[in-house]
């Protein structure tokens, strides 16, 4: 499959009564990349994001990973096969711990399902594993602590730790800023810089500095085609997208 992304997405559609969200999307997620999606609102990010994850089936159109059919399976399955999704969506236990959680997430990945917790063996692993991931973002000294008890941005990547214990083949971060002050984005910047090493990332982002700092290919949606792809710099200098949505962006600024 010469020229085929890691997750590739051919003639995506999704009705809603009659209303086309997303409109014959083709998209290659190449392996290694960090690949972003943006577009004013109601562009159809969320509802492309949420085909790609299962959440939504599509009305017409396939989703291969790995040049595998993905299309019309239920999240969970979607999961299962590699594609993980982080931010906006994991509900966190409030009375568990920074590291139960991580630990509880490599265990549900693991397939063995209680099983785990007769060998001393794998605790051991997990356990260690935990605490890299738990180093990788950050909360190596919070991993004792409630999620409950955890600032915003740390809570964030908590559900970033818990989703790469599934050990993704594709993670998809839905708005990874959202909501944060200035310095939890630079935060949250430099922690997806260093995650995505070895890794295949597609991220929704509206602040477009996060995009530019991270992203290796932008694909700008507007009504739910894909208007404009290329690199930051490329889609930025783009009369289309300046009219359609940087401009106004930028004007907003
Ligand atoms: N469940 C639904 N039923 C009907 N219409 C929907 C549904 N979900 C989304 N839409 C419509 O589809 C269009 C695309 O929405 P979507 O949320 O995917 O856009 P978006 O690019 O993520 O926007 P935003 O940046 O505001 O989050 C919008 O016009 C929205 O109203």
């Amino acid at each position: 499959m010469a020229g085929q992304g890691l997750l590739s997405v051919h003639g995506l559609t999704r009705d809603f009564r009659g209303f086309r969200a997303v409109d014959d999307v083709d998209l290659q997620i190449t392996a290694g990349s960090v690949h972003a999606l943006v577009g004013p609102n109601g562009a159809g990010k969320t509802t492309l994001f949420n085909l790609l994850t299962g959440f939504l089936s599509p009305s017409a159109g396939r989703i291969e990973l790995a040049g595998r059919d993905i299309t019309g399976l239920p999240a969970e399955q979607v999961a299962r096969r590699g594609v993980a999704r982080s931010f906006q969506i994991t509900s966190l236990f409030p009375q568990l711990s920074t590291r139960e959680h991580v630990e509880l997430a490599l265990q549900s990945s693991s397939g063995l399902g209680w099983r785990f917790w007769r060998s001393a063996t794998l605790m051991r692993r997990y356990s260690d594993r935990a605490g890299e991931l738990l180093d990788m973002v950050g909360l190596a000294d919070l991993a004792a602590v409630p999620a409950e008890a955890l600032a915003y941005g740390r809570k964030r990547a908590l559900e970033l730790a818990i989703a790469l214990a599934l050990e993704p083949k594709v993670l998809l971060l839905d708005e990874p800023t959202a909501g944060m002050g200035l310095e939890d984005v630079d935060r949250t910047v430099d922690l997806i810089a260093r995650v995505r090493q070895g890794r295949t990332v597609v991220l929704v982002e509206h602040n477009m500095s996060v995009v530019g700092r991270l992203a290796d290919t932008v694909t700008v949606l507007q009504a739910g085609r894909v208007l404009v792809e290329g690199s930051y710099e490329q889609v930025r200098a783009d009369e289309r997208v300046i009219t359609a949505y940087l401009g106004a962006a930028d004007a907003a600024h």
